[in-house]
């Protein structure tokens, strides 16, 4: 089975572009599209002294690995420079994304994976966007999506995403735990093949609330959230003090942990595996993941951008990509 998965190169001043080269010199398992402006991957391989040939995507010779990039061609607003901003560009990444999902839903790729865009520029050049995961959950009108980290050995989910922290308590209602939950335990059989999924979930408050002294989240909302979940065959423990949850005792057992938000979970995972782990959007009708990093701008055109979490993100999409392909064709 051949599975091809588009790569958005992300943002032009970032490491994406570098990203693409390196893995470019590889020899790959899986069909790669780039989508991105060619004259960006051409100067970026300049830049970083490596040899880089480019196809335009749908041409006999199109091919990717060892030296050779097919490219669905995007261009720039502004010229660019390795580790410079333009606010112009903005627009730029966020068709790269829109053509990349355009893709997923009409069989030109089987799925997507994403290399880092900044937030900031995007928001700066007027249009909303707090991340990836929101995105194609907008793209694909889903009501809600979840987005999971993974390393080989410790995937950490989150309840809410790109959420200022005051705003995170109310959004932790028992509704979106609820669809969080149902949609992490059913993509975990899905596509990661574990028959009964065992979730750790973690409280909001400090010491899971100490009952109801640090905070009533745990008893109004939660503890109810996860009875409801119990009585209809979700694996769950918890809530659980988030500060122990992520120890061998509780991690031996279960197959992933649940965060209720970005900085309880993820800086976890990141000082577990940061470089090689890949960030998974789940609940989509379409495949989509990408790096644990960002576009470490200080990095751009450098040549010391590690490639091990877009390979990740290589290998986890196409795994992800062939059992959608199988269930569809079952
Ligand atoms: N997938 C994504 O699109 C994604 C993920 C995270 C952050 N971001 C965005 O990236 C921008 C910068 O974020 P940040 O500074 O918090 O995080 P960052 O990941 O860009 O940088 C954090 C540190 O890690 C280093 N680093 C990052 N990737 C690396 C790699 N591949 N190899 C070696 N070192 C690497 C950087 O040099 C820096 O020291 C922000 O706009 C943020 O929103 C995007
Ligand atoms: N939360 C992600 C991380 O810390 O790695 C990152 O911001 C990217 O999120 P999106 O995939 O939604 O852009």
């Amino acid at each position: 089975m051949t599975i091809r998965l588009a790569i958005t190169a992300g943002e032009p001043a970032g490491i994406g572009p570098d990203l693409c080269v390196d893995i470019a010199q590889r020899s790959l398992d899986v069909d790669v599209v780039v989508i991105t402006d060619p004259a960006v991957l051409r100067d970026r391989a300049q830049t970083l002294g490596l040899p880089l040939t480019l196809h335009e995507f749908g041409s006999t010779d199109a091919r990717s690995g060892n030296g050779h990039l097919t490219v669905c061609p995007v261009e720039v607003n502004h010229p660019v420079t390795a580790g410079e901003l333009q606010t112009a560009n903005g627009s730029f990444v966020v068709e790269t994304l829109r053509i990349a999902a355009e893709g997923c839903t009409d069989g030109r790729w089987d799925g997507i994976v994403t290399a880092p865009v900044h937030k900031g520029v995007i928001n700066d050049c007027g249009i909303a966007f707090s991340g990836h995961t929101e995105y194609f959950r907008d793209f694909c009108g889903v009501e809600e999506v979840v987005m999971m980290l993974a390393t080989e050995d410790l995937r950490v989910a989150l309840v809410t995403t790109h959420l200022p922290l005051k705003d995170v308590a109310a959004a932790c209602t028992a509704d979106r735990i609820k669809r969080v939950s149902r949609i992490l335990n059913a993509d975990l059989k899905h596509f990661f093949g574990i028959r009964e999924p065992h979730i750790l979930v973690a409280g909001l408050n400090p010491h899971a609330g100490e009952d109801g002294h640090l905070g009533r989240e745990e008893i109004d909302t939660i503890i109810p959230a996860l009875n409801e979940l119990r009585a209809e065959g979700v694996n769950l423990t918890g809530p659980l003090p988030a500060d122990t949850l992520f120890t061998p005792k509780y991690l031996q057992n279960a197959d992933a942990a649940l965060a209720m938000f970005h900085d309880q979970g993820l800086p976890v995972l990141k000082f577990h595996g940061f470089g090689r782990a890949a960030n998974i959007t789940l609940g989509m009708p379409i495949v989509r993941t990408s790096v644990d990093h960002g576009t470490a701008l200080d990095l751009a055109g450098t040549g010391k951008a590690d490639s091990g979490s877009l390979l990740t993100a290589l290998r986890v999409g196409a795994q992800m990509a062939a059992n959608r392909r199988k269930e569809i064709e079952s």
